[in-house]
C-alpha cells in the first residue's frame, strides 16, 4: 500500500491522497527506549506534505551524538477522533531513524532518509530533516530552505536549540516555518516556561502579611488600658487577627514543603494551601527570524484570573464584596466610631511615616552632634540640612485633623483615670531612644486639652529652629578660615576654640536643644501612633468579621497577581537591558502592565473578574527597585519583595556586569513605577447569556476605567520621554490614533467586541508595556488568544502569507506550547471546549478540529 522510494507518499487507502503526521520519539542510548519528543501538525490530502511545525531540543536536553531519533510517518483518518500523542484512527505509513551526530555531520544540515515498512524492507519515500539554529540563520540558509521546499516530495522537519534563563524553568519549545508574502521562508519559535516567582513571591508576601498583623497587634497592647467596652473590642480583633496570622503560617509551612514544577495546575485552583499561588503562570515568547530582518521576539505572560477560588464566589468577588461591606459598615457601626476608607489609609499612611521618620531624624540628630564634636561647620551643615528636611517631612504627615481628632476619641475611650504606661513598652524605648517621662501618656484629666496636641508638635518645628539659630550663632563665632574647612595645625585649632568661643565648645552648646528636639518627637510619635492605633481599632472592631474575610481575599487574590506582574517585570527587564530608550522610559515613567481578561460577566466568572478588577488595580501600590546580586549565582538572582500591605517595592537583583550597564538613575535605587490596567471581553456561551439577558455593566465599568489610566499615562509618557524611546513598529499608525479608536469601542455597545482586546494589546506593546492574558485558568480561551495574537503579529509585523495565516493558527494551537500547557495542567491534550461552547465563540478563537472536547479521566 505504501509508495515506493521516489518520494511520493501513499495514503493507507489507494483511493485517496494521505493526510500525513510525523511523530518525533527519541531513543535513550542507555536505557534503549523511546520517548516521544514532538509531533507535527496533519497536512491534508498531500503525497509531498510540507510540514510547519519543527522539533526542538533545549539546551539542557540530555541528547549526545549517540541518540538516536526515531521518525514515524502516519496517515490521519479522523482529524476529529485523534489524540496525536496516540494516533490511533491513524495508519502507519512508514519510519526512519538517525543519530544526532548523523545530522550535526551532515551535510548543509540536511539528511535525507528512507522510510521504511514495518518489517524494514521496503522504502516507501523518504524524509527530509533540516538543522535549524534559530536566531543564526542568514539570508542564504533561508534560500537554502526555501530551495528545499520547492522540490516539494520530502517529509521535513527542523530542529533547534533554546535558551533558558535562571528564574524560567522547564521550557516548552515549538518551532515552525511559515510563508511570507514575497514567498520566503520566516522561522518562528514559541518558548513557554514556568517561573520560580509563582512560589516565591507568595512565600514572600506570606511572610510580611504575617509581620505586619503582628506588629498590629503589638500596637494595640500599645495603646494601654481602654474601658471596658474598648478593650473587649480590641481583644476581639486582636484575637481574629492571631487566627489570620495562624492561618497564614500553616499555609507558609505547606507552601514551604512543595517542591516539583513551578507552576500551580488549573485542576488546584481552589486548592486552600495553595490560594496565594496564581494559576498556570506561564511567560510564552515568540521569536521570529525572517529573511533580511532582525530577529524579533514578543512576550506575554498567562495567568489565571487572581481570584479567590477556595473562598468561592457566592457573594460575588471584591469589587462588590468591599463595596456592599463599606455600606453596611456605615449603618452597623454603632459600637464603634466609623471612620472612612480614606481614614484608615490616612491612619496607616501616618503609622509609617512616624515609624520611618523617627529612627532618621534620630540618627540625623546624632550625626549633628559628632560634627559639633569634630568641630566641622561643613559636617554641621551638611546634617543640619538633612536634619531639617526630615523634620519638616515629619512635621507635615503628622499635620492633619484626623491624629486630632482620634486622640480626642481616644481620650474619650480610656477609663477615668490612666494607670501608669506599661514600661516595656514605650516607642522611645523600641527605638533605643530616651524613655520618655510623665508627658509620653494621653492627659489623664477628664477634661481633655484640645490644643494641647497642637502645642506639642508646634514644640518640634520650634525646638528645630533652635537648634538651627544655634548653627547659625556657632557659625558667626567662626573664624573665615575654619569656614572653609582647611586643616588646621592642632594648637591653632585649641587657641581658636577657647578665644572665639567662650562658651566652651560647639557639642556641649548643641547638646540640650538636639535632645530637646528628639524629646518632642519621641512625644509627637507616641500620641500619634496610639491615636492612629486607635482608628484602626475601630476599622478593624467595626468590620468584624466580614472586615477580616475581606482583607484575607485581598491578600490572596493581590498576592497571585504580584508573582505575575514580578515574572512580566522581570521578563520585560532582561528583554530591555539593551535598549536605552526602554531603560530611560522605565525610570522617567514606568510601564504599563496590561491584562487582557477573557471572561464572562455571567454566573462565577462574575466574582472572579470582581476580583481580579481589585488584584490589578491594588499593583499600583507596587514599585520596582534593580539591585546589584551579591554575587552571579542564581539564588541570589531572586526578587525580594519589602514593604506592607499598602506599598510593596520588588527589588529585582542583576548580575553585576549587568547591573553597571543600567542608566545611573536606577542604579541608585530609583523607584520603578508601573501602571496596571485591564480589559475585559468575555467570548464564551456564558457571555452570550449575559450579552443577551443579563448585566455586562461591570465589564463596560471595567473598561472604560482603565482607558482613562492608559490614556493618561500615554500623555505622561509623551511629556516626558522622546518618542524615540519608543519601539518600532511595522504597522505605523499613530499612538494617538489607536488610543483614540480604542476609546470609542470602549463606550460603543458591540456583543464580544474582541477588537478592545486586540487595540489594548497593541497599544501596549507599542508603549514597551508588559503583556498579560487571562481566563479563567489560562489554559484553553487563554491559549486561543495568545496564538491569535501571535499569528496576527507574524502578519502585521513580519509579512505573514495570508494563506498561511490559519494554517499557522491550526499549526499553533494543535501543535504548539500552548496544547503543552493543557498537557501539562490536566493531562490531556484536548482544549476543554464542547461545540456549544465553540458556536459561542468569534470565530477566529475555534480551535482545528480534533484539539478540543471532554477532558479524558
Ligand atoms: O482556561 P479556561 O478557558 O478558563 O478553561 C475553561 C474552559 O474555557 C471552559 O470551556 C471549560 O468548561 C472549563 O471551565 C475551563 O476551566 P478550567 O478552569 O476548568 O480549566
Amino acid at each position: 500500500e505504501l509508495g515506493t522510494n521516489q518520494g511520493d507518499l501513499i495514503g493507507s487507502g489507494r483511493d485517496r491522497t494521505p493526510n500525513a503526521l510525523v511523530q518525533v520519539a527519541v531513543i535513550d542510548p542507555r536505557e534503549q527506549y523511546l520517548v516521544s519528543q514532538a509531533c507535527t501538525e496533519i497536512v491534508e490530502g498531500s503525497r509531498d506534505p510540507l510540514f510547519l511545525t519543527g522539533v526542538t531540543f533545549p539546551p539542557e536536553y540530555p541528547a549526545s551524538p549517540e541518540t538516536l531519533v526515531k521518525l514515524t510517518v502516519y496517515d490521519v483518518r479522523d482529524k476529529a477522533r485523534d489524540n496525536v500523542s496516540k494516533p490511533l484512527s491513524s495508519s502507519f505509513l512508514g519510519s526512519a531513524t538517525f543519530s544526532v551526530s548523523d545530522l550535526l555531520r551532515s551535510k548543509d544540515d540536511q539528511l535525507t532518509l528512507n522510510l521504511r515498512s514495518s518489517d524494514g524492507v521496503l522504502a516507501v519515500g523518504t524524509v527530509l530533516v533540516s538543522r535549524v539554529n534559530m536566531g543564526e540563520m542568514e539570508e542564504g540558509d533561508m534560500d537554502h530552505i526555501t530551495a528545499d521546499v520547492q522540490q516539494a516530495q520530502k517529509v521535513r522537519t527542523c530542529v533547534c536549540v533554546c535558551e533558558c534563563e535562571s528564574l524560567f524553568k522547564n521550557p516548552v519549545c515549538k518551532v515552525y516555518k511559515f510563508q511570507t508574502v514575497d514567498s520566503k521562508w520566516m522561522l518562528v519559535r514559541e518558548q513557554m516556561e514556568e517561573c520560580t516567582l509563582s512560589f516565591s513571591i507568595p512565600r514572600q508576601l506570606l511572610h510580611l502579611y504575617i509581620q505586619e498583623d503582628m506588629r498590629r497587634i503589638q500596637e494595640l497592647r500599645d495603646l494601654g488600658e481602654l474601658s471596658p467596652h474598648w478593650d473587649n473590642l480590641r481583644k476581639e480583633v486582636i484575637g481574629r487577627y492571631g487566627q489570620v496570622i495562624a492561618a497564614y503560617q500553616e499555609t507558609l509551612a505547606e507552601l514551604n514543603k512543595i517542591t516539583g514544577p513551578s507552576f500551580k495546575p488549573s485542576c488546584s485552583k481552589a486548592q486552600r494551601y495553595l490560594e496565594f499561588i496564581p494559576i498556570n503562570l506561564h511567560t510564552q515568547r515568540m521569536r521570529v527570524t525572517c529573511p533580511r530582518q532582525t530577529d524579533a521576539f514578543y512576550d506575554v505572560i498567562t495567568v489565571g484570573a487572581p481570584a479567590a477560588h477556595f473562598q468561592g464566589f457566592k457573594g460575588g468577588g471584591l469589587q462588590r464584596l468591599l463595596s456592599r461591606h463599606e455600606a453596611e459598615k456605615k449603618s452597623t457601626a454603632y459600637q464603634c466610631i466609623y471612620y472612612s476608607p480614606e481614614h484608615t489609609a490616612k491612619a496607616q499612611e501616618v503609622l509609617h511615616s512616624v515609624g520611618h521618620l523617627q529612627p532618621l531624624i534620630s540618627g540625623l540628630a546624632d550625626q549633628l552632634l559628632q560634627a559639633a564634636q569634630q568641630h566641622s561647620m561643613a559636617g554641621l551643615r551638611e546634617a543640619l540640612k538633612t536634619l531639617a528636611g526630615k523634620t519638616e517631612q515629619f512635621v507635615h504627615a503628622l499635620k492633619d485633623e484626623l491624629v486630632k481628632s482620634a486622640l480626642l476619641a481616644l481620650h474619650a475611650a480610656q477609663p477615668g483615670q490612666i494607670p501608669p504606661q506599661n514600661p516595656g513598652h514605650s516607642p522611645g524605648q523600641e527605638d533605643g531612644h530616651a524613655p520618655l517621662k510623665c508627658q509620653d501618656s494621653i492627659p489623664c484629666h477628664k477634661e481633655y486639652d484640645e490644643e494641647e496636641w497642637d502645642r506639642v508638635w508646634a514644640d518640634v518645628a520650634k525646638s528645630l529652629n533652635c537648634v538651627i539659630a544655634m548653627v547659625d550663632k556657632l557659625q558667626e563665632q567662626e573664624p573665615i578660615n575654619n569656614n572653609q574647612e582647611q586643616p588646621i595645625p592642632k594648637q591653632v585649632l585649641a587657641d581658636v576654640i577657647t578665644s572665639h568661643n567662650p562658651e566652651g565648645d560647639w557639642r556641649e552648646q548643641l547638646c540640650p536643644l538636639v535632645v530637646r528636639l528628639k524629646e518632642c518627637v519621641v512625644e509627637v510619635v507616641v500620641r500619634a501612633r496610639r491615636a492612629m492605633t486607635f482608628v484602626l481599632l475601630q476599622e478593624a472592631a467595626c468590620s468584624i468579621p466580614q472586615g477580616l474575610f475581606l482583607k484575607q481575599r485581598r491578600d490572596v487574590v493581590f498576592s497571585q497577581a504580584l508573582a505575575a506582574l514580578a515574572c512580566g517585570f522581570v521578563m520585560r527587564l532582561y528583554a530591555g537591558m539593551e535598549d536605552k530608550g526602554f531603560l530611560r522610559q522605565l525610570h522617567l515613567v514606568g510601564l504599563v502592565a496590561q491584562f487582557e481578561s477573557l471572561l464572562s460577566t455571567y454566573s462565577e466568572e462574575i466574582g472572579m473578574l470582581e476580583d481580579m478588577e481589585v488584584g490589578i488595580s491594588d499593583l499600583h501600590r507596587v514599585a520596582f527597585k534593580i539591585t546589584q546580586a551579591k554575587t552571579d549565582d542564581p539564588c541570589d538572582l531572586q526578587p525580594v519583595v519589602i514593604g506592607r500591605r499598602d506599598h510593596y517595592t520588588v527589588e529585582v537583583p542583576l548580575p553585576r556586569l549587568a547591573f553597571q550597564t543600567l542608566p545611573h538613575e536606577i542604579k541608585e535605587g530609583k523607584a520603578l513605577q508601573v501602571y496596571p490596567v485591564l480589559f475585559n471581553v468575555g467570548i464564551n456561551e456564558q457571555q452570550t447569556i449575559a450579552d443577551r439577558f443579563g448585566d455586562i455593566s461591570l465589564q463596560e465599568r471595567i473598561n472604560q476605567r482603565n482607558f482613562e489610566i492608559l490614556d493618561s499615562y500615554y500623555k505622561s509618557l509623551s511629556d516626558k520621554v522622546p518618542s524615540e524611546c519608543l519601539p518600532c513598529f511595522q504597522t505605523q499608525t499613530d499612538l494617538k490614533d489607536l488610543l483614540g479608536t480604542l476609546g470609542q469601542n470602549v463606550v460603543t455597545k458591540k456583543r464580544k467586541n474582541v477588537e478592545i482586546l486586540w487595540l489594548a494589546g497593541t497599544i501596549c506593546r507599542r508603549l514597551n508595556g508588559i503583556r498579560f492574558t487571562s481566563c479563567k485558568s489560562a489554559k484553553d480561551r487563554t491559549s486561543m488568544s495568545v496564538t491569535l495574537e501571535q499569528c496576527a503579529l507574524l502578519r502585521d509585523e513580519h509579512q505573514l502569507n495570508k494563506d498561511y495565516f490559519i494554517r499557522a493558527l491550526d499549526c499553533m494551537r494543535r501543535e504548539g506550547c500552548r496544547i503543552e500547557n493543557v498537557q501539562k495542567n490536566i493531562k490531556c491534550r484536548k482544549y476543554a471546549f464542547n461545540m456549544l461552547q465553540l458556536m459561542a465563540f468569534p470565530k477566529i478563537y475555534r480551535p482545528p478540529e480534533g484539539t478540543y472536547g471532554k477532558v479524558d479521566s
